[in-house]
């Protein structure tokens, strides 16, 4: 099977040779092979026929795609392709039109069977099937609006009792009957996490935070010492009205927790109790729950093993920041669950995930062969892309598939908003590098009723908006790139929920279609203990400069003498980085020479402690 389709794009007697050294490029690694290319043959078809050998000849469909390369562009047949595809959810107002990508009928064809066995895969999910098979764990996201389909009674109960107590908690916090020590109402939020723990809450403040909301949210996402500093001068003295939320599922992630550490040092400063405006969203007993529960915070609540920090947003996680901001939640979750009765479709052009899923195989040959640029022309849909960055990159980035073969799966995501990228990169977009496929989000609605006004005979400011959104999407396909366009009447608590829902889901089907494991990252913990290990580094580099500088008269040393009495010469690029890290930072006096030219430099500590020395 495989060969034959290999055949009509490459004669039999060059084939065999090419299909060789093509295999023996694949045994370096996908993503090489991906920049290199052979005499004759495009980056795509090595790239291709390497897939296709290391997928025993999965990947025909891509491969015959490209026999018939070129997309539509006689109007009347574009009109009609247009109408035959435009999928519309009448409920939630959602518009999806994929008719700006060129697939054919025989790839739909060809895909068919596998998405039925993707829809197959994500009923097993949702009946509590084991989808995370590394971390042993079910995967329940969508139990979240749709409690009645959790597996067991105890967990609906979970669900719906962590909502009431989120909604009961927001009440009474809005209303005053939860108030500050000094008795006042809370009027802000700091909110401290990472990852899932922040970036669903930052793009639903953005999309739906009112003008003026009950308590305004600020966001401390990062272990950088000056944007926290930055986040708690902002707040000034509304520290004392300040509810810090302290977002981390596993509750033991090291930027939140320094956060913590940093905003709990700023209470102490300005004399205020931290727990009493504290509250943790956590795992039951996780390292965050417990320290909430012995210093006695606010408040807890919980997150659930069984949801995964880049689809919690309609959990806890991002529930409490949205119901304190005045949004309404139960909208959310309600425009979830609409569109997540949808996605359970198993007509392929009535189901709006399949279709996005589908469009994202074809674009990317299935192999992330392009990238996703995604612009919605609407300022509050900004932060978007970067939600969308994590849930699909960290669902699909993946090394292996769930065979253990090496894929080196993924799709790459950016964007901002239109028509801003307009005067940015849409130009590289139309002329330059084809390694993306757009999708534009476009809002029908451009202001509350009664608000809009003509600033030119017969033209709004939403006018150009829109105007600007058609232009580039025709412009993109004049010029052969592809696009998709998701459409919503309004940006709402229920369309926010119902977008959520809708890449959640096509990101579970694009997983079953590409067979890989969507739902665990273990990609992210070669950093994190790479990170861990340059800390270990610096605490033995200062505990010998420590030596050394408590001699008398003190012994600058250099980078060599450090890594030899640290016993780790072959680290001696990081001790270096050590150093000039802490030298910018007045922890290290540089006796001779200076950063710039490593080999003249001398160390040593500006502060001898002897008592360390007998540690
Ligand atoms: O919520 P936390 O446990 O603090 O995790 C925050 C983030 O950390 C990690 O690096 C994971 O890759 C993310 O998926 C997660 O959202």
């Amino acid at each position: 099977m495989a060969s034959s389709s290999l055949s009509s794009i490459y004669s039999p007697s060059s084939s065999s040779s090419f299909k060789t050294e093509v295999k023996s490029i694949h045994k370096i690694t996908s993503s090489q092979l991906g920049l290199i290319s052979l005499p004759g043959k495009s980056r795509f078809h090595v790239r291709a026929v390497a897939r296709e050998l290391s997928t025993g000849g999965n990947n025909d469909v891509v491969l015959k795609k490209k026999e018939n390369i070129g997309l539509e562009k006689d109007p009347k047949s574009l009109w009609k392709r247009y109408v035959d595809w435009l999928y519309q959810h009448k409920e939630l107002g959602l518009y999806l039109d994929i008719s700006r990508v060129g697939f054919s009928d025989e790839f739909l064809e060809e895909m068919e069977p596998r998405l039925q066995k993707a829809f197959k895969d994500m009923v097993e999910l949702e009946k509590g099937a084991i989808a995370n098979p590394d971390e042993g764990r079910m995967v329940g996201h969508y139990w979240l609006r749709s409690p009645h389909l959790a597996p067991n009674s105890f967990l609906r109960l979970q669900i719906e009792n962590t909502l009431e107590s989120v909604c009961q908690f927001a009440n009474d916090v809005v209303s005053g009957k939860i108030k500050t020590p000094s008795g006042s109402l809370f009027t802000q939020i700091l909110s401290v996490g990472i990852g899932g723990s922040a970036l669903g809450p930052q793009f639903v403040a953005e999309a739906l935070a009112p003008d003026n909301p009950p308590l305004k949210i600020r966001f401390i996402d990062n272990t950088d010492p000056a944007g926290i500093d930055h986040q708690i001068a902002q707040l000034g003295p509304e520290l004392a009205s300040t509810l810090v939320i302290v977002i981390s599922k596993s509750g033991g992630t090291p930027e939140t927790r320094n956060g913590l550490l940093e905003v709990q040092k700023a209470f102490r400063e300005a004399g205020l109790e931290f727990a009493k405006q504290g509250v943790a969203i956590t795992q039951e007993n996780s390292l965050l729950d417990n320290t909430a529960r012995i210093e006695g915070w606010l408040a807890r609540f919980p997150m659930f093993d069984w949801v995964g920090g880049r689809t919690s947003e309609l959990s806890a996680v991002g529930l409490l920041p949205a119901a304190l901001q005045g949004i309404n939640i139960r909208e959310m979750l309600t425009g979830a669950a609409l569109m997540d009765e949808a996605n359970r479709i198993t007509v392929v052009r009535d189901n709006p995930a399949a279709l996005l899923a589908l469009c994202w195989y074809w674009a990317t040959d299935g192999v992330g062969s392009k990238d996703m640029v995604v612009l919605p022309y609407k300022d509050s849909l900004l932060l978007f892309s970067r939600y969308l960055q994590q849930l699909v990159m960290e669902s699909l980035g993946k090394e292996f598939d769930l065979d253990g073969n090496r894929v080196n799966q993924g799709i790459s995501v950016y964007g901002n908003k239109g028509s801003t990228d307009q005067h940015a990169y849409i130009q590289q977009l139309r002329e330059g590098v084809h390694n993306f496929f757009a999708t534009f989000i476009e809002v029908l609605r451009d202001r509350p009723p009664g608000h809009d006004w003509e600033l030119e005979p017969g033209v709004t400011c939403g006018d150009y908006l829109f105007g600007m959104l058609q232009g580039t999407r025709s412009a993109l396909y004049a010029n052969d790139r592809e696009s998709i366009t998701v459409t919503v009447q309004e940006v709402t608590p229920r369309s926010v929920g119902a977008l959520v829902a809708l890449y959640e889901r096509a990101v579970g089907i694009y997983a079953s279609l590409v067979n890989i494991n969507a739902y665990h990252q273990p990609g992210v913990e070669a950093g994190k203990k790479a990170a861990g290990e340059v800390l270990a580094l610096q605490k033995r580099v200062l505990a010998v400069l420590n030596e050394a500088s408590c001699k008398e008269p003190v012994e600058p040393l250099t980078l060599d003498e450090i890594a030899e009495r640290c016993h780790c010469e072959e680290d001696i690029e990081m001790i270096y980085k050590i150093i000039a890290h802490m030298a910018a930072n007045d922890r290290a006096l540089i006796a001779e020479g200076s950063c710039g030219s490593p080999r003249s430099v001398k160390v040593y500590l500006g502060e001898c402690n002897v008592d360390e020395l007998y540690a």
